[in-house]
Order: structure tokens, then C-alpha cells, then sequence
């Protein structure tokens, strides 16, 4: 099995970004949802940014946001991939991946087999679908350590990428790998010692379970 892509998501500080570049994942985050305890604003994000390129890919993730902020954050931290992570349809999506001219990530909460079905609506509108688990209603739509039934994306054949996303830590993420087969992980809070506060020995953790699944 090749090894899955990883990011990890909520950078916001220097250390935290070479800590995941140290770990050697692929893709760092940017939480641009002012809610978040991981929220960084497109300038925080600008100086970030110059010390990750070319040394890992860079995500945006918004949650229903308007046009521009998504230019902003994309002109100041030179993304190279929007996640959206709200209730964005596939119309929105190709709206955005159009306008921009980078892929899109598109995450879908899921609880039922039904939630996964969705992504097939996404199917040329987005680069990847990433599923992620439901939260409850009037917190945060992800970062909240909630994983779902991994059996709903076991080696999942649908039309588009994906990757899985959800309560994934050092301690589990490498049974999620073998047992779903996903190309591609996804955490945030799995590797913080608190809300927004990311700890280089989690992530250095992450990443070697992903390692070990393969
Ligand atoms: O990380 C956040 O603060 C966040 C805020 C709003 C939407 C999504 C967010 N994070 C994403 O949620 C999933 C799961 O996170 P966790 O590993 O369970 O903490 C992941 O895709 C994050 O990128």
C-alpha cells in the first residue's frame, strides 16, 4: 500500500510549520475561519507562507467564505489549494476552483452512507473530497477531535480523490490507514497539546504511524 499524503492542518505558527516540515508532510494548513483557536488572517499567513514554499504545500481552509477573503489569503499566502469546509455546493466549488486556478478540496461530514454519497455531486467540480465526521450544530464544522465510522469509506471507489479527516491522532491513524486505504490523512487537534496550540512530538508521531501503515 503507498503511503498516504498527510497535512496537518492549524498551522499558525513558525515552529509549528517546521515541526510538520521536519515530519516531512505534505501539506500544512491554514484555518481562514476567525471562529477557529487556529485562525490566522491572510497577512499572519503571508510570513508563514514565505517559509514553507517549496518545502510543503499550502492549504487554505474556509468555511463559507466570500470571495474576498479567499483572494486575499490566496494572494498573501500564495496557496496552492482551497479546502472548503462549510456547506459550499459543487456549483460554489467550481465557482471558486475556476476563479483561482488552484484545486479544491471539499470536505463532507459524515455519519451515514448517505452523507458519503455526496461526493459523487463533486465530481468535476472539485480535486478531492475529504470526509470528515458530522459536529454538533453551532460549534466548530471540524477541528473538534470527532472521528466517524471508518466501514462508511473503507476503500472507497468513487469518482474523485479523497482523503479522510476527523479525530485522527498518533494513536489511530495508522488503523484508519490500513482499514480504509484513504490516499491521504488529515488532523489537527489529533496533534495539539491544546485547542490551537500544536505539539512537534504529535506530529512527529502522526506522521511515522502513517509511515508505519504502509
Ligand atoms: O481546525 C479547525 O479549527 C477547523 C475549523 C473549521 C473547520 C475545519 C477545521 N479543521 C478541519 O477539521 C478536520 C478535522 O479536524 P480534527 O483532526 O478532528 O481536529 C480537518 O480536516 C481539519 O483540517
Amino acid at each position: 500500500m503507498p503511503t498516504a499524503a498527510i497535512k496537518i492542518c492549524g498551522i499558525s505558527t513558525g515552529d509549528s510549520l517546521d515541526a510538520a516540515i521536519r515530519a516531512r508532510a505534505d501539506h500544512a494548513g491554514f484555518v481562514f475561519f476567525p471562529k477557529s483557536p487556529r485562525a490566522v488572517t491572510p497577512a499572519e499567513a503571508m510570513a508563514l507562507s514565505a517559509r514553507a514554499e517549496g518545502r510543503i504545500g499550502r492549504v487554505g481552509l474556509f468555511v463559507d467564505a466570500d470571495d474576498t477573503l479567499i483572494g486575499e489569503a490566496v494572494g498573501a499566502a500564495r496557496l496552492d489549494a482551497l479546502q472548503l469546509h462549510g456547506s459550499e455546493t459543487p456549483e460554489r466549488a467550481a465557482q471558486l476552483r475556476s476563479r483561482f486556478g488552484i484545486p479544491v478540496w471539499k470536505a463532507l461530514s459524515v455519519a451515514s452512507a448517505q452523507d458519503v454519497a455526496k461526493a459523487a455531486g463533486y465530481a468535476g467540480a472539485v480535486d478531492l473530497v475529504l470526509f470528515d465526521a458530522k459536529t454538533p450544530g453551532g460549534a466548530l464544522p471540524g477541528g473538534m477531535g470527532l472521528s466517524f465510522d471508518w466501514d462508511l469509506v473503507a476503500h472507497w471507489k468513487g469518482p474523485v480523490a479523497w482523503g479522510l479527516a476527523g479525530g485522527l491522532a498518533p494513536n489511530n491513524v495508522a488503523e484508519a490507514v490500513r482499514l480504509t486505504g484513504t490516499p491521504l490523512v488529515d488532523t489537527s487537534s489529533g496533534v495539539e497539546s491544546a485547542p490551537g496550540i500544536k505539539d512537534a512530538g504529535r506530529i512527529a508521531a502522526f506522521c511515522s504511524a502513517v509511515r508505519s501503515a504502509a
